[in-house]
């Protein structure tokens, strides 16, 4: 099954200045994939995840996102395909301060109607697989910006989301919180048959999705 199909899609910012992000790209992911988006700064790689994720629309072109032309729908009908589907990691971590770590991992869980209980016993276990359970209950100005993007990490797992979409997830990390941040997105993949989609610069963390995409100038240069 297609999780998301691009048909000649286009992105062109601005009105008078304009700048083409994305010039008539066209792929598709299958569920289950782990595809990894690599290219230079400003090759387009954000936008093309904001498309995905139904955050914008394109200016030119068709945008499935499990069978449904998301480019037709209004802002209600999009935002229920993020919440069913979608766990998004962006580099802005979005954490509420006030909130320790924990309930801001719960957040999400508190729409779908878990008990208090059910919400913290999941909230723990993902934290604590990402490493962080005895950070469970700091407040996020207390951790380090590399704790902080796995809280977020944990926020977006926490919905057992059926896709992930994560622009450069291990960017801020050292090289062993990204390797245990790589690691629980491999092992939904394997697991739970997450679809996952990374975007990053490090080839390494390239190397391990099945799927490579290469962007330059806002074109896909290979997929590999
Ligand atoms: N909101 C915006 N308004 C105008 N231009 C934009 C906007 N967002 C992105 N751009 C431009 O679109 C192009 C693609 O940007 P994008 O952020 O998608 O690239 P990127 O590959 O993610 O870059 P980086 O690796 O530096 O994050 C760039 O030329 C950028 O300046």
């Amino acid at each position: 099954m297609e999780v998301i199909k691009l048909e000649n899609v286009s992105k062109i910012y601005g009105t008078k200045v304009k700048v083409v992000a994305l010039d008539n790209i066209s792929f598709s992911i299958e569920e289950g994939e782990f595809t990894s988006i690599i290219g230079p700064s400003g090759s387009g790689k954000t936008t093309l995840l904001t498309l995905m994720g139904t955050l914008a629309k394109p200016t030119y072109g068709k945008i499935y996102v499990y069978g449904k032309d998301v480019t037709t729908l209004n802002d209600d009908e999009l935002s229920k395909i993020r919440n069913s589907y979608i766990g998004f990691v962006f580099q802005s971590y979005n954490l509420i301060e006030r909130l320790p770590a924990i309930e801001n991992v719960e957040l999400p869980l508190v729409a779908r109607g878990l008990s208090k209980r059910e919400r913290r016993e999941k909230a723990l276990d993902v934290l604590t697989r990402l490493g962080l359970g005895e950070l469970a209950y700091k407040k996020p100005t207390e951790l380090s910006g590399g704790q902080q993007q796995r809280v977020a990490i944990a926020r977006a797992l926490v919905q057992e989301p059926k896709l992930i979409l994560a622009d450069e997830p291990t960017a801020n990390l050292d090289t062993k919180s990204g390797e245990v941040v790589l690691e629980t997105f491999m092992r939904a993949n394997k697991d739970f048959g997450t679809t996952v989609v990374i975007i990053t610069h490090d080839p390494d963390v390239a190397s391990l999705a099945r799927k490579k995409i290469h962007i330059r100038d806002g074109k896909i240069e290979k997929i590999e």
